[in-house]
């Protein structure tokens, strides 16, 4: 199996403040990575380097065996950040060809990939609507409809399912699947133990260090527990 996203010994502060230490950790090629941790612990850290928005003090980060930042890699990599980045006057449809735009989608392409996009996110009938006309979970259904756009190899999904129903949720979910299964490698952040529990492999981020990885069930084994949310609040707890 081929490592899709690599990170060696990185470290990165913020002024005085060390948000993350010495942390390494291999994604595997068509697999889904979790990445799970309380509040504040580093995750949004971590994902922004590993997408180029952000550079480590120390350490190196590579995705495709190519060095962050690389332009040609942000073709490659479907990114949902935690805030939306819509632009609220334009409508979902108008969002999406625009960001379809930028990856140079042929017309016929482009028209395809906004139809499925869409319709994974269940926003087909609001297309027409303004984006500031959209409560929150529909933004954030856009906002993952926009990562999907170009079809990219990599999804990097930070909470991507905050604000969204359970039903859709499941159904995101299950593309996810069908993504991964067709050689796609999704890394996700999550605070949602049953979407842990989901991933084929995790890793646990506490104070910007990773205190442990492995599958939900090598976790629940190595911590002699039942629950995934058991085990993050005694791996997660600071006893
Ligand atoms: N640009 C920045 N400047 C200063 N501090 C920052 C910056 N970005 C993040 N931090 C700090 O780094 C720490 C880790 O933040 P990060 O957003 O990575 O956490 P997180 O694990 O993603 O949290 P959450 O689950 O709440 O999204 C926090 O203490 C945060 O305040």
């Amino acid at each position: 199996m081929s490592s899709t996203i690599v990170i060696k010994d990185v470290s990165k502060s913020f002024g005085k403040k060390i948000v993350l230490n010495k942390v390494s950790l291999t994604v595997e090629s068509g697999s889904i990575f979790g990445l799970i941790g309380p509040s504040g612990s580093g995750k949004t850290t971590l994902v922004k380097l590993i997408v180029g928005m952000d550079s480590p003090n120390q350490g190196n980060v590579q995705v495709l065996n190519t060095a962050v930042p690389n332009l040609k890699l942000l073709q490659k990599i479907g990114y949902m950040a935690q805030a939306d980045a819509l632009y609220s006057d334009l409508t979902g449809e108008e969002n999406l060809a625009f960001f379809a735009s930028l990856f140079k989608l042929k017309k016929k392409a482009q028209k395809e990939r906004i139809a499925y996009a869409a319709d994974l996110v269940n926003l087909t009938t609001d297309l027409k609507n303004k984006v500031e006309n959209y409560s929150g979970g529909m933004k954030r259904r856009l906002s993952l409809a926009v990562a999907l756009i170009q079809d990219p190899e990599i999804l990097i999904l930070d909470e991507p399912t905050v604000g969204i129903d359970p039903e859709l949720r499941q159904s995101i979910w299950a593309e996810l699947y069908r993504l991964k299964n067709a050689g796609k490698t999704i890394l996700v952040t999550t605070h949602v133990m049953d979407e842990a529990e989901k991933c084929d492999r995790l890793a646990m981020v506490r104070d910007g260090e990773i205190i442990t990885s492995g599958s939900p069930a090598e976790l629940k084994k190595q911590y002699g527990i039942s629950s995934l949310e058991e085990v993050f609040l005694k791996a997660g707890g600071k006893q």
